[in-house]
């Protein structure tokens, strides 16, 4: 079973809330709400990859200093191991735009749980609760 490595992100904006984004149509997992990111490719740092996947996704612009490690999921799907730092960043120049998710949506992060998200996401959930 491959081992995928993929790197995410909770944006966290001035009132303290969470981007969440939503997986669109046709994507593995569509619908279910998730944190902005993708996966690392061959020789590609986390930060590297994040930076990357946030100007396509959200077409906005981050610097690796500004991207916090807070915690990993890791998590056995049906066809393939993922492991998933998740970083938090409070900081980026740009505005915030769904370039390629169905729907995006700043969250209260006592409310997070009210999202349906990816499996592997669920435990990540009270470590956002506790850092916010
Ligand atoms: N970005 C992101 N991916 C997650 C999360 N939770 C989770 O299980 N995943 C899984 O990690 C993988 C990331 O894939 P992705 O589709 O976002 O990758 P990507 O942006 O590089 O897209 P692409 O492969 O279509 O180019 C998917 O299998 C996705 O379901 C999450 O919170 N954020
Ligand atoms: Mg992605």
């Amino acid at each position: 079973m491959p081992v995928v490595l993929v790197a995410a992100v909770a944006l966290v904006d001035s009132d303290g809330r969470i981007l969440l984004a939503q997986r669109p149509d046709g994507k593995a997992m569509a619908g279910l709400w998730e944190f902005p990111g993708g996966k690392i490719e061959p020789g590609e740092t986390p930060e590297a990859a994040l930076i990357r996947e946030l100007h396509e996704e959200l077409g906005i612009d981050v610097s690796a200093a500004c991207l916090a490690p807070l915690t990993f999921a890791s998590h056995t799907y049906e066809t393939f191991h993922l492991l998933m730092p998740l970083y938090v960043c409070r900081k980026w120049t740009g505005f915030v735009q769904p370039r390629e998710h169905k729907a995006l949506k700043w969250v209260p992060s006592s409310e997070l749980a009210d999202y349906p998200m990816p499996a592997a996401d669920l435990p990540l959930i009270p470590f956002l609760r506790d850092y916010i």
